[in-house]
């Protein structure tokens, strides 16, 4: 057990304090409290886990939080309307639809309804163009929560070798795109890669965002590489209580690695976090206020 741990959540709760004192300077200087739509579709326990804790945070860090829960078989056009109203209303600076959407409901085209400006996942289409070409975007939250671990762990990460497990649009593809922005030189591995060991053996960063659980093993790890673990996967275990795991093999993976990150306690809530502070500058853009430093890309 050789890696130091990386605390995702203390590191998590400096940032939700600073975006705290934040909104607290700006609600005095002019009474604009930013506001947060959560959008949930159906009844996912594990989406319901996580839109209570966005709620709960969202209220703590002083801004107003808007729950939309709509039942699993609400249609396409309702949804819409409710994104259109949303979009025009100027107590609402951030919407977030939770994901995945019931199968009935065409995901891209919910996404790109909502306001690229309030689209604080960073999912628009805009915003994924702007992050690629290098532009002012509003940035993913999990690949940015992972970016500000990594960059408080080494500082520069100029030069190094960055391997992504995992191509999704929420997390494996905006991670290399920021990495790459880093001046990290970036592999992006997946379900076709050949001899992933090896690949990942290459990495002076491991980023793990495949969805099954444990499977990088610490014998795949160059000594010393950094593991940031995305993973959030519920394992039942004999109590009959879920337990969550990552997608490192924990035990054998800090044998080896340098540094990395818990589950739970490490990725999963700076994602939060970050939504938060994506909230902040969003709300922040749209009243010609100045931005919080150091909270974005
Ligand atoms: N901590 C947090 O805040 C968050 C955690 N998560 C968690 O992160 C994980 C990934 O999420 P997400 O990106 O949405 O997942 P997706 O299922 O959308 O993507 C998984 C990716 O992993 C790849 N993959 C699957 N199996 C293998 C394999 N055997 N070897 C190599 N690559 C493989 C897939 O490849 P291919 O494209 O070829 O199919 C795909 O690109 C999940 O556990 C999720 O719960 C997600 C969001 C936030
Ligand atoms: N539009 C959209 N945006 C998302 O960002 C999004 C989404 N849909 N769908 C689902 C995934 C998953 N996700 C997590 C957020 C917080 C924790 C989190 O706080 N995890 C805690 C533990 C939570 C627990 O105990 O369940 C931890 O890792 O310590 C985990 C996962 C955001 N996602």
């Amino acid at each position: 057990m050789g890696a130091a741990v990386i605390d995702g959540k203390a590191f998590a709760a400096k940032v939700r304090g600073r975006v705290a004192d934040h909104v607290a300077r700006l609600k005095a200087e002019t009474g604009i409290t930013p506001g947060l739509a959560v959008v949930l579709v159906g009844e996912d326990p594990a989406s319901e886990v996580y839109v209570r804790n966005k709620g709960k945070q969202t209220l703590e860090a002083g801004m107003a939080s808007f729950e939309h829960k709509l039942d699993a078989t609400t249609s396409e056009a309702d949804l819409l309307a409710l994104i259109a109203r949303l979009n025009a209303d100027p107590a609402v600076h951030g919407i977030l639809v939770q994901l995945p959407l019931p199968g009935h409901l065409d995901s891209d085209l919910v996404i790109n309804a909502i306001d690229p400006a309030k689209d604080v996942d960073g999912f628009h289409i805009s915003n994924v163009g702007l992050l690629g070409t290098g532009q002012k975007a509003m940035v993913p939250c999990t690949p940015l929560g992972c970016l500000m671990l990594l960059r408080d762990l080494h500082g520069s990460l100029s030069g190094m070798e960055a391997v992504v497990i995992g191509r999704s649009n929420i997390v494996g593809k905006p991670m290399a795109q920021l990495l790459l922005g880093d001046s990290c030189t970036v592999t992006i591995a997946h379900s076709r890669t050949r001899d992933l060991p090896a690949v990942v053996r290459r990495a002076d960063i491991v980023i793990a965002a495949v969805g099954r659980p444990e499977m990088v093993k610490g014998d795949w790890l160059k000594p010393g590489a950094t593991v940031i673990d995305v993973g959030i996967n519920r394992t039942r275990v004999e109590s009959g209580k879920d337990r969550l795991v990552g997608d490192c093999d924990y035990a054998s993976c800090a044998e080896v690695a340098g540094a990395i990150t818990p589950v739970p306690g490490g990725v999963g809530p700076m994602t939060i976090a970050c939504l938060l502070a994506n909230t902040l500058t969003a709300c922040c853009r749209a009243n010609g206020q100045p931005e919080p430093e150091g909270l974005t890309v």
